[in-house]
């Protein structure tokens, strides 16, 4: 975990930077760069259209749009659930397909919307490098998660849809990635179960973790995101600071955020 207080560090100091038109903070880093990126199906049919995206280091990016707008098509080509063409897809400057993508995966890491959850989850993903996970760094996860010590040893199915998905959070973290992808983590979990999540997750901002986060909930958003972009018919319409998502002036995402609100 010691890259995590690294990050910590890190995170401190992109504070009061201005943003610029593709989400980055300007004086801050970018974790992930997205250039020109378009997906096309075989019908003619576009689902993402020249997205340019900025993510910046040590922030929560929320990423929010209509239904079919391509949020979730964009995020998983983030760490190759789906595969983008090269030269569209960075990480810290490198391009994502020339990458080995299991030790993408490890870095890029991702929680979706319902956990799927099986024996012994937590020691998973290290376990599938050869390294077995000491019961006090289980311990450091499921607090990090904000678990209790209880949760060491229960079974997927003795487990609250929020508790299933904080211990699947524990097993993501157990990977040590520098980037969490999330796909509407808090959608089946009621109001004190996601905040718990949304705490957990400013608390990895904290230490310095980069976020993309999809979410149906433009209050979470402001809560807990410090950038957002707006997808409508698979372009981004706009990205702004998440308090100044009032100052949208795209018709569509006027719109959007009118009904949504
Ligand atoms: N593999 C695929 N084959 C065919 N169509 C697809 C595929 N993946 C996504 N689509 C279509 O692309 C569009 C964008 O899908 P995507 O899931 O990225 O949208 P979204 O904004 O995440 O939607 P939602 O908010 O409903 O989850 C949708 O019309 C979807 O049906």
């Amino acid at each position: 975990m010691e890259n995590f207080e690294d990050g910590a560090r890190e995170g401190l100091l992109s504070v009061n930077v201005n943003i610029n038109e593709n989400g980055g903070f300007n004086g801050s880093e970018i974790k992930i760069q997205v250039k020109d990126l378009t997906r096309s199906l075989d019908k003619g049919v576009t689902i993402l259209q020249n997205v340019n995206l900025d993510i910046p280091k040590g922030k929560i990016m929320g990423i929010i749009g209509p239904s079919g707008s391509g949020k979730s098509t964009l995020l998983r080509a983030l760490n190759r659930l789906w595969e983008p063409p090269s030269g569209t897809v960075f990480l810290d400057g490198n391009d994502i397909t020339g990458l080995d993508v299991l030790e993408l995966r490890r870095k890029v890491g991702m929680l979706f919307q319902l956990p799927v959850l099986f024996q012994d989850n937590i020691r998973y993903g290290p376990q599938l490098k050869g390294k077995k996970l000491k019961d006090e760094q289980v311990y450091k996860l499921l607090t990090i998660a904000d678990l209790d010590s209880s949760f060491f040893d229960k079974q997927g199915s003795e487990l609250s849809v929020g508790q299933a998905q904080r211990v699947a959070l524990a097993r993501t973290l157990a990977n040590e990635p520098e980037v969490l992808l999330l796909d509407e983590p808090t959608s089946a979990l009621d109001p004190i179960s996601t905040q718990n999540v949304e705490d957990v997750l400013v608390k990895l901002k904290s230490r310095g973790m980069t976020i993309a986060m999809v979410s149906h909930s433009i209050k979470q958003i402001q809560r807990i995101a410090d950038v957002v972009c707006l997808l409508v018919g698979g372009e981004i319409v706009e990205v702004l600071r998440s308090e100044d998502l009032s100052q949208a002036k795209h018709p569509m995402a006027i719109r959007f955020l009118q009904l949504s609100s």
